[in-house]
C-alpha cells in the first residue's frame, strides 16, 4: 500500500537544531510583506526543503538564514559546529544562476573563497582538487564557464561553496533551469553529497516532485507573505533513486503535498479575495 506522508512535528534532529526561527517576519523598504510570521526548527544533519510559489519568500527565508539579510521581527539562530580553520564556513550558499566568472577557469573560480581568506597556495590547489572530484569535475579543472553544459556549471557553482567545508548548505531553486533528466542525475548527485559530507540541507524549490524526492521533510509556505501551511516528513530510504522515483509510495506522497501546496495557495487567494 502507498505509504503518506506524516504531517511533522518539530524537527530538533538528534542533537538539537542547526537552524531556528522565531516568530521571524521580513518587510523590505518598499513596504512589502514578504514573510511571516514563521517559526521552523531543522534538525542538525536534515534535508529539509522549503515548497511554495514563485515570490512566498522562499529566497527571503533563505537569505536570512545565511545572514545575508535582517529579519524585520523575531529571532533567528544558527547552530554550527566546531571553530573553523582558514577559509572554512559554517555556511554554504548556492544561488539560482551559477554565477561564476566568466573570465577565470572553473578551478579559479572554485578557489575564489580560499583566495579572499588568503588560505595558502598549496592548501587551495588540494582543496580545489579534492572538491571539484567530488562533482566529477576534474576534468574541466582548466575550462571556462562557456565551455560547460548548464548542468555542469550548476555542479562548478555546488564545488565552489563546498570548498568553504560548511555544515550547512543553503540551495535557491538551483536546478530549476536544467532539462529534466540531468535535474535527476544532480538531484541524486547532491543526496550523495549529504549523506557523505553529513551536512544540514535547506533546498528551496517550487517543485513538489523534487522537494519530495529529495527531502526528508518538506516544509509547505502559503503565496506572499510566506507562511508555514503544513510541514511533512517524507516517508523514504536515505538512499534513493529510480526505484522510489517511480514507486507508488513517492507519486502518493507527491499527491499529498500537491494538495496541500493548492490549498494554501487557494486559502490565501479566498483571503484576499475576502479583503477585496
Ligand atoms: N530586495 C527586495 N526589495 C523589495 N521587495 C523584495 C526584495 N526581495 C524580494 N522582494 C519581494 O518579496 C517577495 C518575496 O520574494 P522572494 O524572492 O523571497 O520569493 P521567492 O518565493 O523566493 O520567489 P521565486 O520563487 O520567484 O524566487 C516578492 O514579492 C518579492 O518581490
Amino acid at each position: 500500500m502507498a505509504s503518506s506522508p506524516r504531517p511533522s512535528a518539530a524537527d530538533a534532529g538528534a542533537t538539537g537544531p542547526a537552524i531556528e526561527l522565531r516568530s521571524v517576519t521580513k518587510t523590505y523598504r518598499t513596504g512589502t510583506l514578504a514573510l511571516g510570521p514563521i517559526d521552523l526548527n531543522i534538525g542538525r544533519g536534515k534535508f529539509v526543503s522549503l515548497l511554495g510559489p514563485s515570490g512566498c519568500g522562499k529566497s527571503t527565508a533563505l537569505r536570512m538564514i545565511a545572514g545575508l539579510a535582517a529579519p524585520s521581527s523575531g529571532r533567528i539562530e544558527v547552530g554550527t559546529a566546531s571553530p573553523r580553520g582558514r577559509g572554512e564556513h559554517p555556511i554554504g550558499f548556492v544561488f539560482q544562476e551559477p554565477t561564476l566568472m566568466p573570465w577565470a577557469s572553473i578551478r579559479h573560480n572554485v578557489a575564489l573563497p580560499l583566495k579572499l581568506a588568503h588560505v595558502a597556495s598549496t592548501e587551495i590547489a588540494r582543496r580545489v582538487d579534492e572538491v571539484l572530484a567530488r562533482v566529477e569535475l576534474s576534468e574541466f579543472a582548466d575550462a571556462f564557464p562557456r565551455e560547460l553544459s548548464g548542468g555542469m556549471k550548476m555542479r562548478a557553482s555546488l564545488a565552489r561553496a563546498l570548498v568553504t567545508r560548511p555544515d550547512i548548505l543553503l540551495l535557491d531553486e538551483p536546478f530549476a533551469a536544467l532539462d529534466e533528466i540531468t535535474r535527476f542525475r544532480l538531484n541524486d548527485d547532491l543526496l550523495a553529497l549529504w549523506r557523505e559530507l553529513q551536512m544540514t540541507v535547506v533546498f528551496v524549490t517550487h517543485s513538489v516532485f523534487e522537494s519530495v524526492y529529495l527531502s526528508q521533510r518538506v516544509v509547505v509556505m502559503t503565496p506572499r507573505p510566506g507562511r508555514i501551511a503544513a510541514s511533512f516528513d517524507i516517508d523514504a530510504p536515505t538512499s534513493r533513486g529510480e526505484e522510489f522515483r517511480l514507486s507508488a509510495d513517492y507519486a502518493a506522497q507527491c499527491r499529498e503535498v500537491s494538495r496541500a501546496l493548492a490549498s494554501a495557495s487557494e486559502g490565501a487567494l479566498s483571503t484576499r479575495e475576502a479583503r477585496a
